[in-house]
């Protein structure tokens, strides 16, 4: 096993849960609160030319916050790494969910859809677009909250939300007709394209364009044409269609989706995008333990958490504000603390 001499005394590093193109993903123990972690870990060399897409992808984290988000706790930098670590999912991909069940009801299908829609109509809100919204970016927690990853290819379009973006990125498989044309497009609404084509995997348990070669997909996502298996709902049909509008102008917005009628459907309220935990919130909880392990003023430790630095204490306090909304006991280990003291942290 592989030793990270940046992690040590601060995470016990176990098994590799995801590999991909230039990091990897490694379940990890927080010593301090015995909390599991993911830590992504990418390898400088491997990335090069000054990672604009890992920072841009961290300084989008940094100023997130919301229930269905996978949360980042700690940002650790070396000469030849970047040890991101987040919040662990263990409930896996939301991709095999679909997969194993074959397709979900239309109830389930709406649970799951409120969730996911909920995180983007607050990135849109805070200013953000993903462009890569796609089942094995959405991962599940134990309780089957839905959590996005991957911003990577997130993007705080300069002028505001209805300002032009240029890049083409994402995969094609989920990717607007106005993105894969290389023309100018909305974010906001690029990301609707794809959440219609999400919802149409969850109902279908298939993609509605897809093809063995890129040119025929292209053809299909241009055409806008997809077929509407027999056991869809009236309604199902009707909010697929709003949002898989070739033309962007015709297309569905975010702000339109929430209150829609298949979102309400079954009574339920519209959704929201406020996040379910306010944006690092003041908790005097996680302050006192905080303060009674370390012998030291409550309010003094607040100074240094305030500063929202996403080094240890960051982690620290978050992974307990989780423990305590979810109503469990804070506990934070002895054992490690004399660790703690070796490495000369105050
Ligand atoms: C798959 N799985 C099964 C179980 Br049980 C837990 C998991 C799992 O991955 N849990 C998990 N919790 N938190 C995370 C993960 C995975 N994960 C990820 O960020 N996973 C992504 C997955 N991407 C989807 C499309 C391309 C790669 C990843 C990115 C780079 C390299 C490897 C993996 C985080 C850190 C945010």
């Amino acid at each position: 096993m592989v030793k990270y001499n940046a992690l040590k005394y601060l995470y016990d590093v176990e098994k590799t849960i995801g590999t991909g193109g230039f990091a990897k993903v490694k379940l990890a123990t927080h010593l301090l609160t015995g909390e599991k972690v993911a830590i992504k870990i990418m390898n400088k060399s491997l990335i090069g030319d000054g990672c604009p897409r890992i920072k841009m992808e961290l300084e989008a984290l940094k100023d997130i916050s919301h229930h269905h988000i996978c949360k980042l706790y700690q940002v650790i930098e070396t000469k030849e790494h970047f040890f991101i670590v987040m919040e662990y999912c263990s409930g896996g991909e939301l991709f095999d969910h679909i997969v194993e069940k074959n397709k979900l009801s239309e109830f389930e299908a709406r649970l799951f859809f409120r969730q996911i829609l909920s995180a983007v109509a607050y990135l849109h809100n805070v200013g953000y677009v993903h462009r890569d919204l796609k089942p094995e970016n959405i991962l599940l927690d134990r309780d089957l909250n839905l959590k996005l990853i991957d911003f990577g290819l997130c993007a705080k379009p300069v002028g505001g939300m209805s300002s032009h973006l240029q890049t083409s990125c994402g995969s094609p498989t989920y990717a607007a007709p106005e993105l894969i044309k290389g023309h100018q497009y909305i974010g906001g609404k690029v990301d609707v394209w794809s959440l219609g084509v999400l919802l149409y995997a969850l109902l279908c348990g298939f993609l509605p364009f897809d093809c063995d070669n890129i040119e025929n997909l292209y053809k299909k996502i241009l055409s806008g044409k997809y077929s509407e298996p027999s056991w869809l709902s009236e309604e199902s049909r009707k909010i697929i269609r709003d949002m898989l509008q070739v033309d962007p102008k015709e297309r569905i917005t975010v702000d339109e989706l929430l209150s829609h009628q298949w979102i309400t459907m079954g009574c339920l309220d519209p959704v929201t995008h406020n996040s379910l935990n306010l944006y690092h919130e003041k908790n005097n909880e996680v302050l006192n333990a905080l303060g009674k392990y370390h012998m030291i003023e409550s309010e003094e430790i607040w100074e240094r958490i305030n500063k929202w630095d996403y080094d240890y204490d960051t982690a620290t306090y978050l992974l307990l504000l989780n423990r305590c909304k979810q109503g469990l006991p804070l506990r934070l280990s002895t054992q490690s603390r004399l660790r703690y003291k070796i490495q000369g942290i105050p």
